[in-house]
């Protein structure tokens, strides 16, 4: 999906929410383990209470790849039921890949040419010849991690070079020579505040994927304040407040309900932004 399209979608929907697919069998309601694949059947559950609410879907690769072939199989069919089924969605593969050269090529097959979904999370730590293999697909998103959501953030994203430059700061220079804001997001952690002005100094147009609104206590309304463009350039991730909403049979209506409360807030800060 183009960026154009994305922005259409936002505009249409009133919504920049993204839905984590965080799938985790110890949680999941204890009528699905019945299911021949329950990871695909409480997926799919999900996706039909949410997909009103909502422009993208995040599958998080840990909680599929810790079940083997079954796994993947399961994130394979959520992927494929997407598409066939909601084919305006934005699906991201959050597996944070990134590796010497010969090697990202083979994983940008198999995210984007196997799978085919849009976009994949990228650590930007081996520099450029880790990235640019991601970027030969026409479409297709590298979301690279500039200033993620947890604590540990702390401890190089946020350490300075002897000029006072940060090195999430130096990620979103130097990135900006190996793609535009047509291919290029970046993962900035809801948790990172009036932080959010900081990064807009060095990227003013490119889509930010934000996550840790719900569980981890980020505020929308500060994320918006300081990181909303006239595109909106937000895709704001909830994976278990919206999945694991409630753990009764009811888990999709209450899950379709707090994505519609999601929704409802970035409507009404959609339009004070004038987006
Ligand atoms: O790349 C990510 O998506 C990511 C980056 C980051 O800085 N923080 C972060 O929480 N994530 C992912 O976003 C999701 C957050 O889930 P919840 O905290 O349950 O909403 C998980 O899949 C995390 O792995």
């Amino acid at each position: 999906m183009n960026k154009q399209k994305l922005v259409e979608q936002i505009r249409t929907k009133r919504s920049f929410l993204c839905v984590g697919l965080d799938t985790d069998l110890k949680k999941v309601p204890q009528c699905m383990l019945s299911e021949e694949d329950p990871i695909f059947a409480f997926n799919k559950a999900i996706i039909d209470a949410t997909a009103s609410y909502c422009i993208a879907y995040k599958p998080n690769l840990a909680f599929y790849e810790c079940f083997g072939v079954k796994g993947w199989v399961a994130f394979e069919k959520t992927i494929n039921y997407l598409r066939k089924n909601y084919p305006e969605q934005f699906i991201i593969a959050d597996a944070k890949r990134g590796d010497i050269g010969n090697t990202s090529a083979m994983y940008a097959r198999a995210f984007f040419e196997d799978l085919d979904v849009d976009a994949l999370t990228v650590a930007p730590y081996m520099g450029e010849d880790s990235v640019t293999p991601f970027l030969n697909y026409k479409d297709k998103w590298v979301v690279l991690l500039a200033l993620t959501s947890n604590k540990g953030s702390h401890d190089f994203q946020l350490t300075t070079d002897e000029n006072g430059k940060r090195l999430f700061e130096e990620v979103l220079d130097k990135s900006q020579k190996w793609a535009n804001d047509e291919q290029m997001m970046y993962v900035v952690g809801a948790t990172q505040g009036k932080l959010f002005a900081d990064i807009r100094k060095h990227v003013p147009n490119h889509f930010l994927l934000v996550p840790g609104v719900g569980a981890q206590g980020g505020s929308l309304e500060e994320v918006c304040k300081y990181g909303m463009t006239s595109d909106c350039g937000l895709i704001v991730n909830s994976s278990r407040g919206i999945i694991y909403a409630d753990s009764t049979t009811n888990f999709a209506e209450a899950a379709g309900k707090a994505a519609k409360a999601l929704q409802e807030e970035m409507a009404t800060l959609l339009l004070a932004h004038k987006v």
